[in-house]
């Protein structure tokens, strides 16, 4: 496989595949960089914990949870730290992509370590900083890049059209029709990678955005295979 040419910002040692591009022909320069983490909740592959943003930047956005990594912190020191500053709980982090945005008024560009936990401890609580809510996996973000992925779905349900989905233990979403993931109040380039972390798939990707939050160019990659 050819190795690919990744964006200024970039950098990884295996092998990638070009999942999406576009965009205006030239990354926008950047002079600092700072490091953030981002931690996703996932359960069963179908629902996923998100954060609505009360202060700071992307006020008003549904996202992840995370935050600036501290100095002396590794950035899955930062992330379980934010994760439990933001939503109130602890969960076994991994770490599934790699993100970089340059976005026109930030003073640095933003390196962002994405993690994600198929279960949690503790109890989803809201804080002044974000308002926790589980939403459902909408079909659209499944991994459509991942043909086979894809088959494997329709596959069972076609044999086994009896079979219902299992269900989670968790007492917060039990018996409650979870709304679909909010991608219109969301960053324009999730909908880019989500699918990609939803299919385990270890990303990595940039995108350039305006001082409108206009996502000007983008370019995502993921790993051939899954993570496990
Ligand atoms: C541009 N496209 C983007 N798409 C998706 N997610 C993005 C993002 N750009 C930033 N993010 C995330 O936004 C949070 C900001 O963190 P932010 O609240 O500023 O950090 P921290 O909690 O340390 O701030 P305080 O200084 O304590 O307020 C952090 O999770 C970071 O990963």
């Amino acid at each position: 496989m050819a190795t690919l040419q990744l964006p200024p910002g970039l950098e990884y040692n295996g092998q990638l595949v070009e999942t999406s591009n576009g965009g205006v022909s030239d990354w926008v320069a950047y002079k600092k960089v700072k490091l953030y983490t981002n931690a996703f909740v996932i359960l069963n592959d179908a629902k996923v914990l998100l954060g609505y943003k009360k202060r700071g930047f992307g006020t008003g956005l549904w996202n992840g949870f995370g935050g600036k990594v501290d100095p002396g912190e590794t950035p899955l020191q930062a992330a379980v730290r934010e994760l439990e500053e933001e939503a109130g709980i602890e969960a076994p982090l991994e770490h599934c992509g790699v993100l970089f945005f340059v976005v026109d008024g930030a003073d640095a560009a933003f390196h962002i370590d994405i993690f994600r936990a198929d279960e949690y401890t503790g109890t989803v609580s809201e804080t002044d900083e974000m308002r926790p809510e589980w939403f459902s996996v909408q079909k659209e973000l499944l991994p459509l890049t991942n043909p086979q992925t894809t088959a494997d779905h329709d596959h069972d349900h076609a044999a086994n059209p009896q079979a219902t989905e299992e269900e989670g233990p968790e007492p917060e979403t039990e018996g409650l029709p979870l709304p679909d993931i909010p991608l219109k109040q969301m960053w324009a380039d999730d909908e880019f990678w989500m699918p990609l972390m939803f299919s385990r798939r270890f990303f990595v990707g940039r995108a350039d955005f305006d001082a409108d939050d206009k996502m000007l160019k983008w370019w995502f990659a993921a790993a051939p295979a899954s993570l496990s």
